[in-house]
């Protein structure tokens, strides 16, 4: 969001829109309407997967549907989703954050597995939705009280994958508030 004041803008106004000038606390009623906001994690998920890259042994020889390929059992599949999300015949311009790339059209044109920040099939996250409604709720209500500002370009981030995908130099971000301090008079 610092790195992207306009997309921040837009986050902003729809969150506007659900809670006015009201400091009540989110429902899950209003995460249902953050439609922009769920835009932009996923876009985030797409861009930085928290977990880069999966593996898998495959227990039985594995015929592949989409060539004359047979993976033999005892292999081990890695899958790397942060590769794959960076593919731009699935995703065009692959390095920009564009939240856009999750409007409802653009995901029903893509193949199931094209985003699978959270693996897929028996074995993916069972957090999943919990995750985006916690990361809806605190995002939603830091992005109420507060402008979050970076001074790091995007193009600068340096990507760091251990088990998971974190930035080497942390996150330094500076948060603005939105609103002037209540006074007690
Ligand atoms: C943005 C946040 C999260 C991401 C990106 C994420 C991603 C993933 C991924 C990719 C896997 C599959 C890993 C593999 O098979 O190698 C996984 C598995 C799992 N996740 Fe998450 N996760 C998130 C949050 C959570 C939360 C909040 C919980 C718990 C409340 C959770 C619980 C689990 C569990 C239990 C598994 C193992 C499932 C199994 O093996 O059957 N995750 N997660």
């Amino acid at each position: 969001m610092g790195c992207h004041p306009d997309i921040q803008e837009k986050v902003i106004q729809e969150l506007d829109e659900i809670f006015g000038d009201s400091d009540r606390p989110a429902t899950f009623q209003d995460t249902l309407e953050m439609k922009y906001l769920e835009r932009c994690l996923m876009e985030t998920l797409r861009m930085y997967p928290p977990v880069p890259v999966i593996a898998r042994t495959i227990n039985t020889d594995l015929k592949l549907a989409t060539g004359n390929y047979t993976i033999p059992a005892g292999a081990t599949v890695i899958v790397t989703t942060f590769k794959m999300h960076r593919q731009p015949h699935i995703y065009p311009n692959p390095e920009v954050f564009n939240p856009d790339n999750f409007l409802p059209e653009k995901t029903a044109n893509r193949h199931y597995y094209a985003f699978v920040p959270f693996s897929a099939g028996p074995r993916s996250c069972v957090g999943r939705k919990y995750a985006m409604l916690k990361l809806k709720i605190i995002l939603s209500t830091i992005m109420r009280n507060f402008r979050v500002k970076s001074d790091i370009k995007e193009s600068d981030f340096r990507l760091q994958a251990d088990i998971i995908l974190k930035r080497a130099e942390g996150f330094k971000i500076r948060l603005v508030p939105r609103k002037r301090a209540a006074t007690t008079a």
